[in-house]
């Protein structure tokens, strides 16, 4: 195609017919090597000169002429674009390059506005030059090429965009010509020296792996078992195993909150396998895992629930802050989403955050709420409960309460009293009495089974936050000497994050062995 026309586009700035080329004439042969030098760098599209963007054509313009005082540094091959076409296929009317041509003769000042893009648009004479040196092209094959950014050659809109930036299809349509014939083609053609920028495919994030509750508890117990394999590998490191590594052997094992009773499990079982041999690590953490599986059997139980209560009614009792709110919501969940009918009764009446997150809880589970006013008899409100649920013939009711232990005497009045009056309603009640337990709380929980066991009766266990840094040997403890059902495990915030306790899963996770 115009190939003469491209020439004369891409030299622009060096063969400048005489009118246009009077402003430049006023400066000096030096300044002219000068700028000449300095324009010879912007081969890279980074380098041209950035024009503010264009309000009518917002697009992805790379590269943007200027004004026409820019304009005079674009002497460089970049092919031109319009983001905007005006009239068909985006081609400037030649009655408009006409009359620019036209305007620009008569014009007796030589700078041009910076409207119009004086620098690049053929003269009348440059367009009647190319029709008679191109008879088989149109004038207008030239055009796409060269374009103002709106409908009319006066908005200031002068954008240019490198080929880069020019999409396959606007190439298709600024057909070319190629030994003297027009084609067409969805890549757009660059001089020898240029290449096309393909845009780098978009980086995809890497989707969110959420682990399976089990590696949550093996991430949760890690620290524990981190800790106990690594002293327990440089304790056997080469030694053969006696009197004194056994006895170094369940320290560590008490250390990580196992319990007395369950270290010397380990110790006796591992002294009648292998006293007097090399010993492994490894060899300890089988008969550890073994062991503590062992103690912690006869508590993973399911929690039982005897429907012909109606309710059956499920006593929450914990220290503030272990999980209680959270673990209603998430057995709620579980049993709503079986079918059940579920009420949720906030007898938690000393924190106004508590009364309202179980109300969110029981929305989120589709549960009946009963909540009372900040402050009040949480006896009363359990009292209410009970009847409300049993009027509504609920399958399952769960009273959350507080736990504040600091008050220790209060606490223990309020539970006591919370359990007198359910059974009066039905001696039998509460049928559950389950108590949460956090376990990144270590010794600790072991006198909050105590505490509780003896206010509230507890029947039953739930260990939270087994997930994070939990400190789990103190459940092992526990169930060696409260042997309380351990109903669950909490392994995360969310709804779905409760687990029934299975005992080989916990004891490999504590142990750092797999199953
Ligand atoms: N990571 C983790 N966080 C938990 C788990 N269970 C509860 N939590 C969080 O522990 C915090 C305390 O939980 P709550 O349910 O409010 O505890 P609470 O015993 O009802 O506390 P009070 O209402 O103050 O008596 C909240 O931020 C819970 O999201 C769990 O299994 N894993």
């Amino acid at each position: 195609m115009a190939l003469g026309f491209i020439k004369k586009v891409f030299s622009f700035g060096k063969e400048k017919p005489a009118e246009e080329s009077k402003a430049s004439d006023a400066l000096t042969a030096d300044d002219k090597a000068s700028i000449e030098a300095e324009l010879e760098p912007h081969s890279r599209e980074e380098d041209l000169p950035v024009s503010p963007v264009d309000p009518v054509a917002p697009v992805e313009m790379e590269t943007a002429g200027g004004p026409a005082d820019d304009a005079a540094e674009v002497d460089e091959p970049v092919l031109l674009a319009s983001t905007e076409m005006p009239g068909e296929l985006g081609v400037v009317p030649l009655s408009l390059l006409e009359a620019e041509a036209e305007a620009e003769s008569s014009d007796g000042d030589q700078s041009p506005p910076p409207s119009v893009l004086p620098d690049i648009s053929p003269s009348r004479g440059e367009i009647d030059s190319l029709r008679n040196d191109h008879p088989l092209v149109d004038v207008a094959d030239a055009e796409p090429r060269l374009q103002v950014g709106g409908s009319s050659p006066k908005q200031d809109v002068g954008q240019y965009r490198s080929s880069e930036s020019i999409s396959p299809l606007e190439g298709e349509m600024s057909g070319r010509t190629e030994g003297g014939k027009v084609t067409t083609s969805t890549e757009p053609v660059l001089p020898k020296g240029f290449a096309t920028r393909k845009e780098a495919a978009p980086v995809e994030a890497a989707p969110e792996v959420k682990l399976s509750w089990f590696q949550r508890l093996r991430e949760g117990l890690s620290r524990t078992s981190a800790q106990l394999t690594g002293q327990i590998a440089a304790l056997f490191t080469k030694r053969k195993l006696d009197e004194a590594t056994l006895e170094e052997l369940e320290d560590l094992l008490i250390q990580a909150d196992l319990g007395v009773e369950t270290a010397m499990r380990i110790t006796d079982t591992l002294s009648s396998e292998r006293y007097g041999k090399d010993v492994t690590g490894d060899d300890v953490s089988r008969i550890m895992a073994s062991e503590i599986t062992k103690v912690l059997k006869p508590v993973a139980k399911p929690l039982e629930l005897d429907l012909s209560h109606k309710p059956h009614v499920i006593l929450v009792v914990g220290v503030n802050g272990t999980g209680k709110t959270t673990t209603i919501g998430k057995l709620a969940a579980k049993l709503s989403g079986s079918g059940l009918k579920v009420m949720l009764a906030a007898g938690d009446t000393f924190r106004a955050a508590a009364i309202e997150q179980l109300k969110i809880w029981a929305d989120r589970t589709g549960s009946e709420f009963i909540g009372t006013k900040l402050g009040a008899d949480a006896a009363g409100l359990a009292y209410d409960a009970f009847e409300q649920a049993k009027a509504k013939k609920c399958d399952v009711l769960i009273i959350d309460t507080a736990g504040r232990l600091q008050n220790k005497a209060e606490l223990m009045a309020e539970l006591e009293k919370i359990v007198r009056v359910l059974s009066k309603l039905d001696p039998d009640a509460p049928h559950t009495v389950l108590q949460t337990l956090d376990a990144t709380t270590g010794q600790n929980a072991m006198n909050q089974v105590e505490i509780f066991r003896n206010v509230a009766g507890v029947s039953g266990l739930i260990m939270t936050k087994l997930d994070g840094t939990a400190r789990g040997g103190i459940l092992v403890a526990i169930a060696a000497k409260h042997k309380l059902p351990v109903y669950f495990i909490g392994v995360g915030e969310g709804i779905d994050d409760l687990e029934p306790f299975e005992a080989e899963d916990f004891a490999s996770a504590i142990a750092g062995v797999s199953h």
